[in-house]
């Protein structure tokens, strides 16, 4: 009798714990994607064979790989487990169009993003604050804005590239140096300070000296911005050893006090695109220390990408002379005609913004060169179950909670079936034979209109992309009518890209390639 009571206490006490560890096992089991399984009318699903890991370390080691060996084995539209989430892949391109246009109340791009600012910069945004940057992006990205932004970093990569050439006999002997850490050097800082602002002169003599001041200022701060740049796709993967995290800690104080708003208000010719951003926030009340860490995300928005395009674009016109040859006699064209020459002790060449109109095959060299090395994945949150229409009529399920993604460039940008030989520089393939832009691709006869995508497209589409292509134009401008250029090895291979960075917009390459330059006249 006393031995059966006992055994019905025991089994009242141990009853809520047994069902408890159940329950902690089932939403265990559950939270790793066990019981998931693909229901009638959605993409094929491939979970992977480790739980809620699913593919990711296959996806991180080479996204290009992955992806079409996925698509081999499922075709056009697939769901895969990564690291936790369930991420369609699209790769139709014909259907591009359903993701990139479908409502921000189905498909969101903002839930994506501000998960991963939050890692990487801080920075937590608030109800209402888009408004502010669309307004500003509007404002000064585009038209009479623009204008002023491209004078400004054309005036800032004077300096930076130019400021010690005058008549000494130095500047006729070679000079040697990385081309990536050259071109990412030189490009980083005059975009800064195009952006955020220029030491202001204390009285007329001290111009020179402000000017020393901006190159020792923003050579530090690419410094810094290098290691930051370093960490990057391993801090937004969230997989940094302890050591390494507490660097990139470090390196974000670092980057908030020396972008932070008291500052920058000591500067002069703050760009209207980050001064409008800043004052907006400031207006709505927004803490300071947001607004700090705000600014580094606009710096390494606008600067992590264009200093690697730059190398790239410098070093595939290198490696094929023709593309070269026919950019020479362009620009060369476009600044004689402009009535200016460089010469030695002259004013220093001024590309106007109308000078950048009337140069077609830089323009379709630039169009190439992201072509080859752009790849943004780019990804929108599911916000409530919904049917995806692909363009051949075909019609899948999504699931509220999961993400649909593409990647460009492997679906489109590297198809060969779009682009002839996808691996190939081909300076003029955005070039019709009048001259005029190219933009008709076509893929099993019929016309692409995604044909190439490295600013992304729709809702998050990269406002800055217009004074991108300026900047790289600029550089590649003042490089080609100053110096000679020469790689210091003429038969080395162009570099492989660093696989790590697959997602994260412009590639860099495994190592840098040594050249040399000097004053062409
Ligand atoms: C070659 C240079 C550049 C490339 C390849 C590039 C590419 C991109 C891509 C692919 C995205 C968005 C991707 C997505 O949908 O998630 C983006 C976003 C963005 N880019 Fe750029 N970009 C470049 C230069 C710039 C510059 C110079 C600026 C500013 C002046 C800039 C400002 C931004 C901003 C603010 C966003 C975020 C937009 C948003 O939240 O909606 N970018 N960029």
């Amino acid at each position: 009798m006393n031995l059966c009571w006992l055994t019905e206490s025991v089994m009242e006490l141990l009853l809520p714990i047994l069902l408890g560890f159940l329950a902690c096992l089932v939403g265990g089991l559950y939270l790793l994607g066990v019981f998931r399984q693909r229901r009638p009318g959605e993409p094929p699903l491939d979970k992977g064979l480790i739980p809620w890991l699913g593919h990711v370390l296959e996806f991180r080691r080479n996204t290009l790989k992955f992806l079409e060996r996925m698509e081999k084995k499922h075709g056009d539209i697939f769901t895969v487990q990564l690291g936790g989430f369930y991420i369609t892949f699209l790769q139709d391109p014909f259907s591009f169009g359903g993701f990139v246009k479908e409502s921000r109340d189905k498909l969101d791009f903002r839930k994506v993003a501000l998960h991963l600012v939050h890692r990487v910069f801080g920075y937590k945004a608030v109800e209402g604050e888009r408004r502010i940057h669309e307004m500003s992006n509007n404002k000064h990205l585009k038209g009479e804005g623009l204008q002023e932004l491209t004078q400004s970093f054309m005036s800032n990569l004077q300096n930076m590239m130019l400021h010690n050439i005058g008549s000494a006999a130095e500047d006729r002997t070679w000079k040697e140096d990385g081309l990536f850490r050259y071109s990412y050097n030189v490009v980083f800082r005059a975009g800064y300070l195009a952006l955020f602002g220029n030491v202001p002169p204390k009285s007329e003599q001290s111009e020179e000296k402000a000017k020393e001041k901006d190159r020792a200022e923003s050579e530090a701060l690419f410094h810094e911005f290098r290691k930051y740049d370093q960490l990057f796709p391993r801090l937004a993967y969230g997989v940094l050893p302890p050591m390494e995290k507490l660097a990139a800690e470090r390196l974000k104080t670092y980057f908030w006090d020396v972008l932070s708003i008291l500052k920058m208000k000591t500067k002069d010719n703050i760009s209207g695109w980050v001064w409008d951003i800043q004052q907006g926030k400031e207006e709505m009340g927004i803490d300071m220390s947001m607004i700090n860490r705000n600014m580094f995300m606009l710096l390494s928005a606008s600067q992590g990408n264009t200093g690697p395009s730059s190398f790239w674009l410098l070093l595939f016109l290198m490696k094929h002379p023709e593309a070269m040859k026919a950019v020479k006699e362009e620009v060369d064209k476009v600044l004689k005609e402009s009535g200016q020459e460089v010469r030695p002790g002259g004013p220093m060449v001024n590309l106007t913004p109308e000078m950048l109109l009337k140069t077609p095959i830089l323009d379709s060299a630039v169009e190439e060169n992201l072509r080859l090395t752009a790849a943004p994945l780019l990804t929108r949150a599911v916000i409530k179950d919904m049917t995806f229409k692909m363009a051949d009529g075909r019609e899948y399920l999504l699931r509220k909670g999961d993400r649909i993604a593409i990647f460009p460039f492997s679906s489109v940008q590297h198809d060969p079936e779009i682009h002839p030989e996808p691996h190939s520089f081909k300076y003029d393939r955005f070039l019709n034979p009048d001259g005029t832009k190219k933009t008709d691709f076509y893929k099993a006869g019929k016309k692409v209109k995604y044909y190439t995508m490295p600013w992304g497209s729709g809702v998050s589409m990269c406002p800055g992309r217009f004074f991108a292509t300026n900047e790289l134009k600029q550089f590649v401008f003042l490089m080609l009518v100053y110096f000679e250029l020469e790689l210091k090895n003429p038969d080395e291979k162009i570099p492989e890209i660093d696989l790590s960075r697959y997602g994260f917009g412009t590639m860099q390459p495994v190592r840098d390639v040594q050249f040399r330059y000097k004053l062409r006249y």
